[in-house]
């Protein structure tokens, strides 16, 4: 596996795949592990999980860098991301034991019936590069604290990424093959996924990995957790705060290069106030310093790829080809390294790329609506239903509004945002299944009744 700089076009390190008797020996070191693992009493698995925070914060910049430069998150953004994954690690260190105590159920008089949490053993988990980081801790924390064992099968464009974070459970003292890196490519998920001593497997990432892994997991009766791409709407009422729906739109939109499955995607933005949203959205995308990811002042670094790259202009191109007009950006930026300067589009016809499909990158594509009605008909004429941001003065009509939107979750006056406390997943394209707080905890484990008479 290459690592190249994304910024640079420089190879940073290639690493050795796992041949297939390495895969051998660590699925069977996951399986005996697990066996050992489930006994652990829970506030010791809780303990470990506070360590792996506290190894994350010790070499938070060290992470950070390896971060920006597998994948050229600018690295202000990947400080914050490792702290968010120690935030995650102290939450369910927190609360596992409350997600998981046993639940007493009414019961004919003389007998106590219950429902338990075990474990169900290894979890395959196919992760993103987006957030090389904070993807793997959001399904580890948890399922590793139930009792799991986690087996990581890591993007191929930050392998750095992967083998450091096994070495953040070892170092926090996990015992060995509690979590592990596999360095396979994603040709291998099928046979691994159909392996029988994975129990269950959760992915991030796109609709046709999501749709393969769904396919196999079936076949072979898995659980799975899907967590698949995104259209979100950001939508701006006539009543909203417009300085501050300008502000998160903007950060909403670019973070991470754009490159997130919960970016807001399309702004759809009442007819009273387009105009002005619109001229202060293209004004603010200009503002944007892109550039250099190891920069303090960088809001833009490069796209992670530049097939990636090639990819999003290839969607601006064909929905301006289409009839779309382009306001800013839209061209890559003539100088070394991945970069594609944030861009607007509006005018978007129906059908075409920027309208239909996710654009992972610093393209905005907004649409002019008469009222909050059309607002949601236009949020809702997607395939994917991850998201979704409403920004309005009026709370009770925010709240009434929400009910209409197919989403997994909605925010009103605030960016759509993962947090451990809270549920996190999508309906129809966007995939299924919940991540983080007490939903996700209990994605992968037996939710195990006793009867007793
Ligand atoms: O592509 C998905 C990104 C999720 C980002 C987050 O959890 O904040």
């Amino acid at each position: 596996m290459d690592a190249v700089n994304p910024a640079t076009g420089e190879r940073l390190n290639v690493y050795d795949l796992d041949d297939d008797d390495a895969v051998e020996r660590k699925l069977d070191r996951a399986t005996s592990t697990f066996e050992d693992w489930r006994e652990v009493p829970l506030r010791k698995r809780e303990q470990l999980l506070v360590n792996a925070g506290e190894v994350l914060r010790e070499n938070k910049q060290r992470y950070a860098e390896l971060m920006t430069r597998e994948m050229g998150k600018p690295i202000t953004q990947a400080v914050a991301e490792v702290e968010k994954c120690a935030w995650a690690c102290d939450h369910y260190a927190e609360y596992a034991h409350k997600y998981l105590s046993e639940e007493h159920h009414p019961s004919p008089p003389g007998t106590e019936v219950k429902t338990v949490h075990d474990p169900l053993g290894p979890v395959l988990a196919v992760m993103p590069w987006n957030y090389p980081f904070w993807q793997v801790i959001r399904f580890a924390a948890p399922y590793l604290t139930a009792g799991n064992v986690g087996l990581l099968k890591h993007a191929s464009n930050v392998p750095g990424c992967a083998l450091a974070l096994e070495e953040v459970f070892a170092e926090a003292g996990y015992p060995d093959g509690a979590f592990q890196t596999l360095m396979v490519g994603s040709s291998n998920v099928d046979g691994i996924l159909a392996d029988d001593r994975v129990r269950a497997a959760t992915l991030t990432g796109s609709g046709p990995a999501g749709r393969a892994v769904a396919e196999t997991a079936g076949k072979h009766l898995k659980k799975t957790v899907l967590e698949l791409g995104g259209s979100d709407p950001f939508i701006v009422l006539d009543d909203a705060d417009l300085d501050a729906a300008l502000e998160t739109g903007v950060q909403a939109r670019t973070l991470n290069g754009g490159q997130s499955c919960i970016a807001a995607k399309r702004f759809i933005v009442h007819t009273d106030v387009y105009d002005e949203y619109v001229d202060r959205l293209v004004a603010a995308f200009e503002g944007l310093t892109v550039g250099d990811p190891m920069s303090d002042e960088t809001d833009v670094g490069p796209q992670a790829d530049p097939g990636l790259m090639a990819e999003l202009h290839d969607q601006v191109q064909a929905s301006v080809d289409a009839g779309a007009t382009l306001l800013t950006g839209g061209e890559p930026l003539d100088r070394t390294g991945a970069f594609y300067p944030p861009t607007v589009l509006t005018d978007v016809p129906s059908g075409c790329p920027a309208d239909t499909e996710e654009t992972f990158g610093p393209v905005a594509t907004v649409y002019e609506v008469a009222d909050a009605e059309e607002a949601i008909a236009v949020a809702n004429d997607t395939r994917f239903g991850l998201g979704a941001s409403l920004w309005t003065a009026d709370r009770e009509r925010g709240q009434r509004l929400a009910r209409d939107i197919s989403a997994g979750c909605v925010y009103i006056n605030e960016m759509t945002k993962s947090d451990p406390r809270v549920p996190f997943g999508g309906i129809k394209d966007a995939g299924y299944g919940r991540e983080l707080s007490e939903m996700g905890i209990k994605e992968f484990v037996n939710k195990k009744t006793v009867w007793v008479e």
